[in-house]
């Protein structure tokens, strides 16, 4: 089928971050024909997003944007400002706009933002692709080719089947999951990954201290490819970590007792369940490439 992006002819992205701007050169590189508006509360982000040509006109004041002209708004801010941007939108927007979003978290936030924007559509949505940089200067063009993005409301409804051939056309693989179910395998699969490479880093920087040896003078391959995402923005993790709270620190709790029980083997010179953990842990990594 020929790419029309599910149709929506111009689009508006509120928040010219590494992903709103990763989607916005993306569009351009894909044939997309429509006028892309950007939104940010950052003057240099809109500046840098026109000077890039990721966008045809970006904005920072709500009441400039041409809203009539509008067909598909994507919030693609930190998390815990969905719901203040939903409000402060809401008196602008046409009645047949469909509102998305790219967050991480999805749960009952979800529901918050379908009742402040109803009768509006609001379909919750998230690529599973990033880095660990932010802003658009560090967009990547292609970033969502292949990878997977997870739709949070039922397939059979037409702006839902619009926005699945905006995202399918943007080379991503949609699938479609329960917004709480979301939420738990993203603690598990993202969330928990990066609290632990924040943590790690975190112990590193008390191990230097207590001992007066900088730890950071040598770090090889391992340290840097493990804690790769310790890199990535606070702003953006801490909005993850409280808004996707239970699950978030149920998988760090489970986490803690899988460090405990390696902390046992190793203190009790344990080798057949050293050999065995160990090994399980290297065969489930290996089937993943
Ligand atoms: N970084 C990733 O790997 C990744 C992957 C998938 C989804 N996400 C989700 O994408 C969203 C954006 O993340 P990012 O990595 O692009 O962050 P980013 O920091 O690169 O960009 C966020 C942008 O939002 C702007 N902003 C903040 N508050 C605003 C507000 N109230 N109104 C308007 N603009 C505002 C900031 O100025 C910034 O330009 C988050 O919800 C995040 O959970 C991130
Ligand atoms: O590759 C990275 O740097 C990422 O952190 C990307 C990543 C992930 O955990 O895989 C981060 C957050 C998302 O919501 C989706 C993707």
């Amino acid at each position: 089928m020929d790419k029309d992006f599910g149709g929506f002819k111009n689009i508006l992205i509120i928040g010219l971050g590494l992903i709103g701007g990763s989607i916005a050169v993306s569009l351009k590189s894909s044939g997309y024909r429509g006028k892309i508006y950007g939104f940010d509360l950052s003057s240099e982000r809109v500046k840098k997003a026109v000077e890039l040509q990721a966008v045809d006109e970006a904005y920072t004041q709500l009441e400039d944007i041409p809203w009539d002209e509008i067909d598909l708004v994507i919030l693609a801010t930190p998390v815990k400002t969905f719901e203040e941007i939903a409000k402060k939108i809401k008196p602008f927007l046409r009645k047949d706009t469909v509102v998305t979003d790219v967050g991480s978290v999805k749960g009952s936030l979800v529901e918050k933002i379908q009742n402040i924007l109803s009768p509006v559509k609001f379909i919750g949505a998230h690529p599973i692709a990033g880095t660990e940089k932010e802003g658009i200067e560090n967009a990547v063009v292609g970033l969502f080719k292949g990878k997977k993005l997870i739709l949070t409301i039922d397939r059979e409804d037409e702006s839902t089947k619009r926005l699945e051939k905006f995202w399918t056309d943007l080379g991503a693989k949609v699938e479609v999951m329960d917004p709480h179910t979301h939420d738990f395998v993203f603690a598990s699969v993202s969330h928990l990954p990066h609290a632990v490479a924040f943590a790690l880093v975190d112990a590193l920087i008390e191990l230097s201290k207590e001992t007066g040896i900088d730890l950071f003078l040598y770090p090889g391959a391992g340290f840097k490819d493990f804690t790769r995402i310790a890199a990535s923005s606070p702003t953006v993790w801490k909005d993850i970590f409280i808004e996707n709270k239970d699950n978030v620190v149920h998988t760090i709790e489970r986490f803690i007792q899988s460090m405990e029980k390696l902390k046992e083997y190793i203190q009790k010179e344990d080798e057949d369940n050293l050999i065995r953990i160990l090994s399980e842990s290297r065969e489930k990594r290996l089937s993943l490439d």
